[in-house]
């Protein structure tokens, strides 16, 4: 492979496909760089922690290579059976996957909660690990040297031999093409898992219940922090509308904990619910592209977090 005409060698280049996940603590900025690199909005993103629960994928398509991104949640330590339930998908997950992305912020200080999943990342031996050093249009160029360092400390203490150690900013666009120049030659040759135009292969249900979610949190995180659930129950066109007209209908139940929480979350005369259902509903409309009738209703299942009946029937 010594051609010393490069586009001969790349030409040879073997076509690769597989998998890696972007781990990292709670607003680490994963979502985000994973919709930067897919190039669309596929994950829910939010300026507070924990909002991605699903594991949602997002798929780069190149001609030398499809990089299948799985996004999962936060890692963090265990309160409740949910927080178990989802340290382990975590875990999984990461033994499962080529690769490895280990997201942390550039404009803040590696922390305990940094080192925690250092320590748990460093017992999957057998993945490649990419330290991805994010949001660097929020730091000079003296902190993100620094944090750099640190990183590389960071590897050495927890012991997990970087693959990599690249600075990128989603929002900027900065180096997310680089990103996935790093990522591909870890993962297997192979032809493409999923046919060009795919972007993500999570069922809609699940993204419109993200939305929804994401909707009723919003301004309530403080006193809600993890009690909202949202199931949509339904999908379906409405009957007897023109070709031209069509409306979805979609009903849905957004689940509390306890009954004293439905007044926040409905509102002074129910306002909140519905701004939370204008707001939602708009954010369906343009991911289906198709005008959508919701219907909201808010449930009490109690300490939902608990009861792994309850968690099954939600999804988990
Ligand atoms: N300035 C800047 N902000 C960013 C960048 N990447 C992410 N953010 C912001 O950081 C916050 C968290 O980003 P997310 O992508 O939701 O973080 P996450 O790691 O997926 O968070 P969880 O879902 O809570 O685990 C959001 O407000 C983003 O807009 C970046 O490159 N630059």
């Amino acid at each position: 492979m010594n051609s010393p005409d490069p586009t001969a060698g790349q030409a040879a280049a073997p076509h690769r496909s597989g998998f890696a996940c972007f781990v990292g603590r709670p607003n680490a900025g994963k979502s985000t760089l994973t919709n930067a690199l897919v190039g669309t909005k596929v994950a829910i993103t939010s300026n507070r922690p924990q909002t991605t629960r699903h594991s949602v994928r997002g798929i780069v398509h190149r001609d030398d290579a499809q990089l299948v991104l799985v996004d999962t949640p936060g890692l963090h330590k265990p309160r409740t059976l949910l927080g178990q339930r989802l340290n382990d998908v975590v875990r999984t997950t990461w033994a499962e996957v080529d690769a490895i992305g280990f997201c942390l912020p550039a404009d803040q200080k590696i922390g305990p909660g940094d080192r925690f999943i250092a320590k748990e990342l460093a017992q999957v031996k057998r993945t490649p690990k990419v330290a991805v050093v994010t949001k660097t249009d929020l730091a000079d160029r003296e902190t993100l040297t620094e944090q750099l360092i640190a990183v590389d400390q960071l590897g050495r203490e927890a012991g997990i031999e970087w693959a990599e150690i690249v600075p990128v900013s989603a929002v900027s666009g900065e180096q997310v093409g680089l990103v996935a120049d790093l990522l591909v030659p870890l993962l297997p040759e192979g032809p493409p898992l999923y046919p060009e135009g795919d972007l993500t292969d999570e069922p809609e249900q699940v993204m419109i219940a993200e939305l929804i979610r994401e909707a009723a949190l919003e301004g309530v995180r403080d006193e809600l922090p993890h009690s909202i659930a949202v199931v949509v129950e339904e999908m379906l066109p409405r009957e007897d509308r023109p070709a031209d007209r069509p409306l979805l209908d979609v009903h849905a139940f957004l689940y509390i904990e306890r009954p004293s929480q439905k007044g926040i979350v409905i509102g002074p005369k129910g306002q909140r619910l519905k701004d939370v259902g204008t707001k939602a509903r708009r954010q369906i409309e343009a991911l289906l592209g198709t005008p959508v009738f919701l219907d909201l209703h808010v449930k009490v299942a109690k300490d939902w977090q608990r009861d792994p009946k309850q968690l099954r029937r939600l999804g988990f």
